[in-house]
């Protein structure tokens, strides 16, 4: 809707009222197009002041009609209309003015902005106005009333032409083309600016419909309205009993204790105290002690600087004490990830925390519920996995356990939105929901190296996808080592296992011994300059191809007798992302996430799944369920040794059930006992 009013004897105020953020639904902009003719019959109105409700503009073209029919006055002929009518228009832009939003404002005639210099010095705005933009905006247009609207038309402005704009929009189109990996929105953008550079207006306004109606009717489109509600959708948690976002209080944080100074700890460390959360962070040796007190103030001291503030050194206790930590309200333990260690740090935590004093694990895939039995308050145990590094990645999976409380759950989804992270609630079980898909994406990549690929043959197919990284240069990335440990712990490789003559079947299953025999030659991957790659020195980032590894596949084959075969990027992309999708049906149907969409929030915000592709829960949809299964059927028949590749039942139901939309999935989960 939009409000009218006359106000101030001369001006007519259109308010736009559609809240939350006054987005440009269908019934906004029947109600401007009113509102505008009415202004314009009416001989006392002078000028037209637009705001938005709330104090917040627009948040640009209601994002939730794209995926339906779209009705209602088209958006650019309105703002032309409202750019040429006899009468001054005035944008009293507060809060937001983004895509929609924005273009109504410079539809106008004249526009303010609180606090935005740089709109100010690009031109976009005219004035900065402290106090009410509406007010201020009411007095700019009783000032300049009478005077010639044609010099303020954007429409009628030549574009500002530099002699090399063609060749700047071929540098910006090849650079763009190559930062955007495959997603087509920001490409159409940079050629939507040579139009407008180059062209007149009216034709440059064809070639921006053009472009627009190409994004808008691409899958990629429907991706990225999908991943926009799915993630505000995330933080709407719920549980079976009931409880739920709305309808539980989660506690306060105001000091948080943090149990080991590791990269995750220094991560997590910086999270909470750039929240003004106190942090008392704790470490069993005096040298690591240090060496984490200096990491993290570097770190603090390099953000503050580049936000021109101080940094917030005063809210931390750097300590080897446990005892410090009996006044916090939370404490998050992030010390290495093994079970028996865990579980030592947290019995000797109740022996110091209050009662109430919330206990989370940073575990990547540990049971919460193991940890929290030998706790003296298992209700008040959850876990809280950030992903590294801490600081920078948005995923936070807060695990809820069977006998975590819902204020628990609340109090960690709270505190992870407060240091402004992307909080999804999933179950407990073995790597909660990201990692427990990763295992079996990280296989299906060793398994194709064995059959015939080669790491960089996987990583650009997986790269030409989408992803910013392929996995190897992820696993290189995050240290072999990490993965070698694990293995070992669940007894994958061990004493009973010959390492030097590998077996390629284990418990059972096909098992691919590559990566366990890379570490054995000490290629941890970037921090010991060799991998899957190679790198200059430790500790470089620049991956470049190592003969000796192609040698070492060659050897391997040649040795378990394998005959090599060409694998095309399709199969790679199939076999990885159908495989992801697979066990996000399992996931589904054991309850550990709600959703299909909390999965796909995890891998967009934590595994660098690309966003113009929404999802691998959403690209399984998009590609088609039934050809989903087709493929894997295919898979599971050429690998028999691979049970994970077997089809999972939920993909088998909701194919039988006609493919239903990603929405309607969860309605078919029948009788399965939740996690969460
Ligand atoms: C007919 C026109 C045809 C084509 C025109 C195309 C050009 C466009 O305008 S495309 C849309 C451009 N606008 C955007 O991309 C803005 C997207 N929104 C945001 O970036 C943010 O939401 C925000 C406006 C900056 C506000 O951020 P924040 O304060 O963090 O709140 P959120 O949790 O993100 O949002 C609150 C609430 O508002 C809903 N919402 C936000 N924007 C839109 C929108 N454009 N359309 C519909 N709904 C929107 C969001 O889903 C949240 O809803 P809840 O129900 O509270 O979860």
């Amino acid at each position: 809707m939009a409000r009218y009013a006359r106000v101030k004897g001369s001006i007519a105020l259109i308010t736009l009222t559609n809240p939350p953020v006054n987005a440009l639904s269908a019934a906004v902009r029947r109600g401007i197009v009113e509102s505008v003719s009415r202004a314009l019959k009416d001989e006392q109105v002078k000028a037209v002041v637009f705001c938005g409700e709330n104090e917040k503009f627009c948040g640009g073209a209601d994002i939730k009609e794209f995926s339906g029919s779209m009705s209602g006055p088209p958006l650019v002929p309105m703002i032309h209309s409202i750019e040429a009518g006899e009468k001054l228009m005035v944008a009293a832009i507060e809060g937001v003015a983004l895509g929609g939003g924005l273009e109504l404002a410079l539809g106008c005639h004249y526009r303010r902005h609180v606090s935005a210099q740089e709109a100010l010095q690009l031109g976009i705005v005219d004035q900065v106005a402290e106090g009410s933009a509406v007010q201020a905006a009411m007095e700019l247009a009783l000032s300049v009333i009478g005077q010639p609207l044609n010099p303020r038309r954007l429409s009628l402005r030549a574009p500002v032409w530099a002699p090399d704009v063609d060749g700047v929009c071929d540098t910006a189109l090849a650079q763009v083309k190559q930062r955007s990996r495959g997603a087509m929105a920001p490409v159409a953008c940079v050629q939507a600016v040579r139009a407008a550079a180059m062209l007149p207006y009216s034709k440059g306004m064809e070639r921006e419909r053009q472009l627009m109606d190409t994004l808008f009717r691409s899958g990629q489109a429907r991706a990225m309205q999908y991943a926009f509600f799915a993630q505000r959708n995330a933080g709407k948690w719920s549980l079976p009993n009931g409880a739920q976002w709305n309808n539980t209080r989660a506690r306060d944080v105001q000091r948080a204790g943090v149990i080991g100074l590791g990269t995750m700890g220094r991560g997590i460390t910086v999270c909470l105290v750039k929240a003004g959360i106190s942090v008392v962070a704790i470490e069993t040796d005096a040298k690591q002690l240090e060496s984490g007190k200096k990491a993290v103030t570097a770190m603090l001291q390099r953000d503050a600087k580049r936000r021109g503030v101080s940094p917030p050194l005063h809210l931390l206790t750097f300590t080897l004490s446990f005892h410090q930590l009996r006044d916090v309200d939370l404490v998050i333990e992030a010390v290495f990830e093994d079970m028996n260690l865990k579980k030592r740090v947290f019995s000797d935590l109740c022996k110091v925390l209050r009662a109430n004093t919330l206990i989370c694990t940073n575990t990547s895939g540990l049971s919460v519920d193991e940890l929290a039995a030998v706790t003296d308050r298992q209700p008040l145990v959850v876990g809280m996995h950030f992903f590294a590094p801490a600081h920078v990645m948005k995923l936070l999976e807060v695990v809820s356990g069977s006998r975590s409380s819902p204020e628990a759950v609340a109090t960690a989804m709270a505190l992870g939105k407060r240091i402004e992270k992307v909080c999804v609630a999933v179950g407990n079980c073995s790597g909660f929901v990201g990692n427990r898909m990763l295992k079996l994406y990280l296989d299906q990549s060793v398994y194709m190296l064995e059959e015939g690929a080669t790491p960089e043959q996987v990583d650009q197919a997986l790269e030409e996808f989408g992803f910013a990284m392929g996995i190897f240069k992820v696993s290189d990335l995050s240290g072999l080592d990490v993965g070698w440990r694990v293995r070992k712990a669940s007894g994958l490789i061990g004493p009973d296992v010959d390492p030097v003559k590998p077996s390629r079947w284990r418990l059972g299953r096909r098992y691919c011994p590559l990566p366990d025999m890379l570490c054995q030659q000490g290629r941890f991957g970037q921090k010991t300059g060799r991998g899957w790659y190679l790198y200059d020195s430790p500790g470089s980032k620049e991956a470049k191809s190592d003969p000796e590894i192609q040698t070492f596949l060659k050897d391997y084959r040649h040795k378990y007798g394998i005959i090599p075969r060409r694998i095309t990027s399709q199969e790679v992309i199939e076999r990885c992302a159908f495989s992801l999708a697979n066990e996000g049906f399992r996931i589904l149907e054991d309850r550990i996430a709600a959703s299909p969409e909390d999965i796909d929030v995890i891998y967009l915000f934590g595994y660098g799944w690309p966003r113009h592709r929404g999802g691998p829960m959403f690209y399984a949809a998009q590609v088609g369920l039934s050809v989903v299964l087709e493929k894997l059927e295919h898979y599971h028949r050429v690998h028999p040794d691979v049970p994970s590749l077997e089809p999972s039942r939920l993909l088998r139901r909701l194919v039988a059930e006609g493919s239903p939309p990603i929405q309607q999935w969860k309605s078919h989960i029948k009788n399965l006992r939740s996690h969460l």
